[in-house]
């Protein structure tokens, strides 16, 4: 091996949840999402690092195992990387396995594993600081002997043992290897050497591992009441009622002032050009419509941060196992939780955090409902909608209606997707949903710093799609809205007669039922691209995007312009919609079918006009067709 040509390449092997993420973050600087779950990494991913002696090294991030007999595709793609399988790839110089060290008894299994597979190898017993806090004694000398592996000892999240940790990758990487190349050396084991590997680790667990005198039980403590049938399940939903009701109460002074920094700014702008088409496309057309979408960003900080803090005490494997009950019920996976919950931020890590789940029809059935949990491209719609309908009030003396409504909106997500995955398992296949068997990680305190960058990276993703998917729509939408102009005498306002227009026009018959006028329509178009686009579409259609009205004044405009009936229907059919072409783009990739793509274009869609119909004929019937009332 010839580390000066090329650099030699260490990948970090490990149990799910042991740290692999977040030493691979300590190692590269990189900031991938680190989560206090199983699961969490599901694609290989790649990294530099300098060593002190000024060698540059590549590091591969690999999804959690417990075995290299891999049995869904994500642990597939660590045993291929592994043994070099993977395309184009030779296998890692070094190998780093990852172990928790206050649950080694779960990885010597694979330790003695990699071991067989000949790589040099480099053992990091990481969570370190929380092995001596519980009072764990582990003899390191014995262990190295009994494994004949190095052993170093590290604290991920604080950067400790990186060095040494470096310092021995590099030893083993320059003595070379002399073992078999990995493939050969490697098969899948059969019973009894399963049965021998386990009496291994077990003899190894005991002569060298030392249980604390005193077992750490504050988590078995906490666990009771939190995973109690009942009260767990209370908790569970009071903890989510929380999080809407600060959605809608905290964000208000942020958002406020990121509605008048926009107007200020776009009024700035206006005034130093001359009045025209271009000044009409900046002003109107780019600040306000990138405006209009950004003023969620304090709603989606809000909602993350809640997220993100859950999940780094350990609650949210514990949400997974108390739902695991109602999810097998309707016919989910109990490991679907994780995935259904990423889609929270967005349904396209949700569908590829899918592949944890290692039966095919449970993973397809958690693929196919995954959109319709609440995304957060949706939270720009439900609010401007919310904002525009439902007033301002506190019922039951202490909880504000729009963040009910909200809690409602994103209730419906859940319970449709519980139903349909009920219906899938009816039309499709009837098989046992297989049991849940999540690890449930101690409990921990979240590091302030990882917590930070997490909650950072969420506002860049929402960020980075203001600029790079809803600035070019915009464009879009006002040159559609602007072209072309209306002939000489019309009477009409001139965007009826451009090409949105007479699109909105086109289909305005289809949508007519559920109570869409055309510039709703319109709306939908770029909606399709990202949803929360159609907010700032409505502002270029309904033209209230002067300097002075943004958000505040499209809702006013929406509410004096809509029936409440057409309002709601508009957030039924928000609900469903298959809306986001990239969703379906990612579907078609990870089931490699253009059938259950197309499956789930037609249910979803389905779905939204079924929903929305009976929204508005409801609404209508109990008086909600006044407009401007
Ligand atoms: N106290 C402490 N916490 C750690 C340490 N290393 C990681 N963590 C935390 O452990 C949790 C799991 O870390 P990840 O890096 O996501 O684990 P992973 O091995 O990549 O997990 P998967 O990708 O799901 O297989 C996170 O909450 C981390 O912040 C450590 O050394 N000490
Ligand atoms: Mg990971």
């Amino acid at each position: 091996m010839d580390i000066a040509v090329r650099p030699a390449r260490l990948a970090l092997v490990g149990n799910p949840n042991s740290g692999k993420t977040a030493l691979f973050n300590a190692l590269t600087g990189a900031h991938q999402k680190v989560a206090n779950y199983a699961g969490v990494t599901v694609e290989r991913k790649e990294g530099l690092v300098r060593s002190a002696s000024g060698r540059t090294l590549s590091v591969l991030d690999l999804p959690g195992t417990y075995s290299l007999r891999a049995r869904s595709p994500d642990e597939a793609v660590t045993r291929d990387a592994v043994l070099g399988r993977l395309a184009g790839e030779s296998p890692p110089d070094v190998v780093v396995c990852v172990a928790d060290a206050t649950n080694l008894r779960l990885v010597l299994r694979l330790v003695l594993e990699l071991k067989a597979v000949g790589r040099p190898m480099v053992l990091a017993l990481n969570m370190y600081d929380i092995a001596q806090r519980q009072g764990l004694r582990i003899d390191l000398d014995r262990l190295r002997g009994a494994l004949g592996v190095p052993i170093v000892t590290t604290v991920a999240t604080r950067k400790r043992g990186i060095a040494d940790l470096l310092a021995e990758v590099e030893t083993v990487a320059l003595a070379g290897t002399v073992l078999p190349q990995g493939e050969g050396a490697w098969h899948e084991p059969d019973a009894n050497e399963i049965r021998a590997a386990h009496r291994d680790a077990e003899r190894i667990m005991r002569t060298c591992v030392r249980p604390p005198e005193r077992p750490d039980t504050l988590t078995g403590k906490i666990d009771t009441l939190l995973l109690h049938p009942v009260a767990g399940l209370l908790i569970l939903l009071g903890l989510l009622f929380v999080m809407f009701q600060a959605v809608f109460a905290w964000a208000a002074p942020a958002m406020d002032g990121i509605d008048a920094g926009f107007a200020l700014f776009g009024g700035v702008v206006a005034g130093f050009m001359p009045d025209g088409l271009l000044e009409s496309l900046i002003v109107d057309g780019m600040i306000a419509g990138v405006g209009s979408v950004i003023i969620f960003l304090p709603q989606i900080v809000i909602l993350f941060a809640f997220i993100i803090l859950l999940e780094d005490f350990g609650y949210m494997a514990r949400a997974a196992f108390l739902m695991d009950r109602i999810m097998g019920g309707a016919g989910l996976h109990g490991r679907a939780f994780i995935p259904l919950l990423s889609s929270f931020a967005c349904a396209i890590p949700g569908i590829m955090a899918a592949r944890t789940i290692d039966s095919r029809q449970d993973r397809l059935t958690t693929i196919m409902v995954a959109p319709l949990m609440t995304c957060s491209a949706r939270i720009p719609v439900y609010t401007l909608i919310i904002a525009a309908f439902i007033p301002n009030e506190t019922v039951w003396g202490f909880a504000s209606l729009q963040g009910l409504v909200m809690f409602g909106l994103y209730a419906a997500g859940i319970v449709s997707a519980l139903t349909v995955s009920f219906v899938i398992r009816r039309v499709f296949w009837r098989g046992q949903v297989e049991p849940f068997m999540m690890e449930l990680p101690a409990y921990k305190l979240p590091d302030a710093k990882s917590v930070l960058i997490n909650l950072w990276l969420r506002a860049k993703i929402f960020l980075m799609r203001a600029g790079k998917i809803i600035l070019p729509l915009m464009i879009l939408v006002w040159l559609a809205s602007t072209f072309p102009y209306p002939p000489a005498g019309a009477t009409g306002q001139p965007i009826e007669y451009s090409l949105a227009g007479m699109i909105g026009r086109a289909l305005e018959p289809i949508f007519a039922p559920i109570g869409f006028n055309w510039q709703m329509v319109i709306a939908l178009v770029p909606g399709m691209a990202a949803r929360e686009v159609a907010v700032a579409a409505l502002g270029t259609v309904y033209a209230v995007s002067d300097a002075e009205t943004a958000m505040s004044g499209l809702a006013a405009v929406l509410s004096a312009q809509w029936s409440l009936a057409t309002g709601l229907a508009f957030l039924a059919w928000y609900v469903f919609a298959p809306q986001c072409v990239p969703t379906l783009a990612v579907v078609k990739r990870e089931t490699n079918s253009w059938k259950w793509m197309t499956i789930m274009i037609v249910y979803m869609f389905g779905l939204a006009y079924l929903g929305a119909f009976v929204t508005y004929r409801v609404a209508l019937a109990l008086g909600g067709g006044n407009v401007g009332g």
